[in-house]
């Protein structure tokens, strides 16, 4: 594919998206990029009246963005980046500026003012390298952008608070998202699709063509690219050629043999330039996916670790602190602790300075264990539970069975008795649903219209978490939990504290043996994957033989 060969060359480059934006990592994740992401802090408050034409601003605020990044990453966190990008999606009509909407109002203003008219939609980017020179930050910026052109069709009013209410404006330019259910709003798109949702990706490779493979200086004007250079164009480009950019080849293959990825070792060991020049082994060639997977599972298991000695948890509140303190206080040795935090600090869950290691705003609100969005629950489970089964996949797959048995050393006839037995496991594998079930909660309720609905019933809901949330996005529904006596009777600890819990009820049952209670509406979240076909189909046929005719029935699982 011809768009890997310039996006290879940030392989061995630390590279830092400055953003916050889903889209962009999900743009850029999708083609193998792989990067680190910091938000930028930088405040969206550049007088937009002091740009002659709108992309300028989108630019100088993507610029800026990338700036605070790459400045607070060297001073702060002692950990300079190779590259920094940083981008900004405005929408223009009639010459004013639309950036995210602060409330459904603010949404609505936004969308009438698009309704039935043809409006453009600018992202600038900056792509920063640096370097670090005597502690100095040196920086080489660029920067572009991109403009697409959408037309919306002629929309009711009753239409546009449907979508407003829908939430999908809120974080997005315009207050649409083309992506979503925004693109029905939408009559046609002239230009770069991915622009408008947030990341101009084939500018962007075009903008690294240029940089990475600079056209010799006796043919400057003749060799301007006009669309991304073809393979072969890239492969051509002898290392000598290169060698004029501050980017080469060679410096590539040096930066992946001294980094110790031996797993690439019949690459790049046998020389760095020869290595680069053969067919095989351009850089573009290196396998970033398989190698990930290759070296996922150590990632995971040192976050689990981390998670397990409630590293994040100690950290939490604190200004940095040395690893030989942590150590004597968590009671591990001195060595192990400092790699495992050096780890977790190269994996972005921790920021690691001269006074020592601090939790990331991530670890703080996703990796301690009191957090509203704690996820810990969720990695101990993994780690006690899903860790030992999955180290007998082999087996598994051989033997077309559950590997209970090798992993815990008992048969798993009936899984949730297995959960249940221990008041210690049943606590901890509901703090694992419970967990990742309240993160997800807000995303599973509004990707449908449920608004139809008067009644829903949650099988297998557990603690709570999705019927809590069901009812804060639908205030009409009413929700039934429904699950075995031994998790109704242990609910109390996670239910949410205030006024919102009135719509919520808990019935314990099970859901293969009694009835059902009624409802419009039955949801099945992260149950069927625990069941043979047979239970399946008897929960499957339970469940329609008790659906009341004419209501439609949404899946969620
Ligand atoms: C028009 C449109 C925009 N967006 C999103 O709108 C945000 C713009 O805001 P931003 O200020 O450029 O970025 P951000 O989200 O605040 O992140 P950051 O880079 O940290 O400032 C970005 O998210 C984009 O995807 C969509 O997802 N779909 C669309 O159709």
């Amino acid at each position: 594919m011809a768009l890997h060969p310039v996006l290879g060359k940030l392989v061995s480059k630390r590279v830092v998206l400055a953003s916050a934006s889903p889209r962009r990592q999900e743009i850029l994740t999708n083609v193998g990029l792989r990067f680190e992401v910091v938000p930028s802090w930088f405040k969206e408050t550049l007088e937009k009246s002091s740009f002659a034409a709108p992309y300028e601003y989108a630019v100088e605020t993507a610029k800026q963005k990338a700036l605070e990044v790459a400045n607070r990453m060297h001073v702060k966190h002692l950990r300079t980046p190779d590259v920094v990008i940083g981008a900004d999606t405005i929408v223009s009509v009639d010459e004013q500026i639309l950036e995210k909407p602060v409330d459904k109002q603010d949404a609505y203003r936004m969308l009438s003012r698009l309704n039935g008219k043809e409006h453009s939609v600018f992202t600038g980017v900056a792509i920063i390298h640096c370097h670090c020179k005597d502690n100095q930050l040196e920086m080489e910026i660029t920067d572009f952008y991109e403009e697409t052109k959408v037309k919306f069709s002629e929309l009711s009013e009753e239409l546009l608070w449907e979508y407003i209410h829908s939430g999908e404006p809120m974080d997005k330019a315009g207050g649409y998202g083309i992506q979503a259910l925004g693109g029905m709003l939408v009559e046609y798109v002239h230009g770069d699709f991915l622009n408008v949702v947030g990341f101009p990706l084939n500018h962007f490779c075009k903008k690294l063509a240029e940089l990475y493979y600079p056209p010799p200086k006796h043919n400057v004007q003749h060799k301007k690219y006009d669309s991304i250079p073809s393979v072969d164009t890239f492969e051509n480009l002898s290392d000598g050629e290169s060698e004029s950019s501050n980017f080469t080849e060679h410096k590539v293959a040096s930066k992946l043999d001294s980094s110790g990825m031996d797993s690439s070792g019949a690459v790049y060991t046998s020389g760095k330039s020869s290595a680069i020049r053969t067919g095989l082994t351009s850089a573009s060639k290196l396998p970033s996916k398989i190698l990930e997977l290759i070296d996922g599972f150590r990632a995971s298991k040192a976050l689990f670790v981390a998670s397990k000695l409630k590293i994040f948890d100690h950290l939490k509140d604190k200004g940095p602190v040395k690893a030989v303190d942590i150590a004597n206080d968590v009671g591990t040795s001195v060595c192990g602790t400092e790699r495992l935090l050096d780890a977790c600090a190269s994996l972005g869950l921790l920021e690691k300075t001269p006074q020592g290691y601090s939790n990331t705003d991530s670890a703080n609100t996703f990796l301690t264990s009191d957090g509203k969005y704690s996820l810990h629950g969720y990695i101990i489970h993994s780690n006690d539970h899903l860790w030992p089964l999955f180290t007998n996949l082999e087996s598994a797959v051989k033997e077309g069975s559950r590997q209970n048995h090798r992993a815990f050393g008992k048969k798993a006839d009936d899984l949730f008795k297995d959960y249940y037995h221990s008041p210690e496991v049943k606590q901890r594998f509901m703090a694992a649903m419970h967990s990742i079930a309240h993160l997800t909660a807000r995303d599973v309720a509004t990707a449908f219209d449920l608004s139809r609905f008067k009644s829903a019933c949650d099988l297998g809901g557990c603690t709570g978490a999705l019927a809590h949330e069901l009812v804060q996005v639908y205030p009409n529904l009413k929700v039934t939990v429904f699950d075995l006596p031994e998790v109704i009777a242990n609910i109390s600890y996670f239910q949410p504290s205030g006024q919102h819990t009135a719509p919520v009820t808990f019935v314990s049952g099970d859901f293969f043996k009694d009835n059902l209670p009624e409802a419009d509406l039955y949801i099945l979240s992260r149950v069927l994957h625990d069941w043979p076909d047979e239970k399946i189909h008897v929960l499957l046929s339970k469940i329609s033989a008790v659906c009341r005719p004419g209501l439609n029935v949404e899946k969620i699982v």
